[in-house]
């Protein structure tokens, strides 16, 4: 997969998908992460990018020259049509299951608005999807941008080396995870539970998959509005539910 990053701090972008699983996925090229900054696409001698609000009012707002064309740099670079993403606080609440979507396209790019935004014309001619990370303000779109970068680029196929640790990641399954330990088995802070030790692995996964059902009623009542659950799961949740309530 291959994703491009427009924006003003491309050295910031480019440590972002560097480093951990996103830049070993890169050495594997099994991701391929570009950034191209508008400034390099100003035609005047100060390489402007900005302009004043019309209109009046505070701040200043991304011009539309630089941005399309380096949008059209970016669409030329590689064959394959471009799914272009906006992170702005107007966008679409980002959720695991379009994260899971994003990862099987060929290409997306990322727009990375800095001062107030973006000029609306350019979004309405260029921008094919507009996302948010949260509900809260940055200064910058870039760290939405590198939100969507660790989560598709981890998702592609030889990313991670235990293919099971994406299945069995709180929100793969619509579950808050569950409690971790390592060793020492016994330490000031407490105990690791006795069923992680009894290497019986069917008791474990159940522990574990309760675990997760009882977080998920207790942290996230939401999500587990979202989730039918099997007969199993209704099961572990009742049992965790009564012991809770005790
Ligand atoms: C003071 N203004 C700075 C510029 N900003 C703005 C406006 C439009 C586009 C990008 C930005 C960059 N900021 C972002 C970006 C994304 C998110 C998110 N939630 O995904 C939060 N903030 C609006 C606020």
């Amino acid at each position: 997969m291959r994703i491009d990053v427009v924006t003003l701090f491309p050295d910031f972008m480019r440590q972002c998908a560097a480093v951990g699983v996103v830049g070993r996925a890169q050495q594997r090229e099994l991701l391929q992460v570009e950034t191209w900054n508008p400034r390099d696409y100003a035609t005047d001698n100060y390489r402007t990018v900005d302009g004043r609000t019309c209109g009046g009012g505070p701040g200043m707002v991304m011009l539309i020259e630089p941005l399309r064309s380096a949008l059209k740099a970016v669409r030329e670079a590689a064959p394959d049509p471009v799914h272009v993403i906006y992170l702005s606080p107007q966008g679409a609440r980002l959720t695991q299951g379009r994260v899971e979507a994003l990862a099987k396209l060929p290409r997306i790019a990322l727009l990375c608005g800095r001062y107030e935004g973006v000029d609306e014309r350019l979004l309405a001619h260029e921008v094919d999807e507009e996302l948010s990370i949260g509900d809260y303000v940055l200064s910058g779109g870039e760290l939405g941008a590198a939100v969507i970068i660790d989560a598709v680029g981890r998702l592609q196929d030889g990313a991670l080396n235990d293919a099971q640790s994406a299945e069995q990641d709180s929100f793969s399954n619509g579950l808050l995870d569950c409690p971790h330990y390592a060793k020492p088995v016994h330490d000031a802070l407490g105990d690791v539970p006795d069923v992680l030790l009894s290497g019986d692995h069917a008791a474990i996964r159940r522990w574990r998959l309760k675990q997760s059902l009882g977080r998920t009623w207790l942290r996230r009542p939401d999500l587990l509005a979202q989730r039918a659950l099997d007969k199993e799961s209704r099961a572990l949740l009742d049992e965790f539910r009564r012991e809770h309530a005790q």
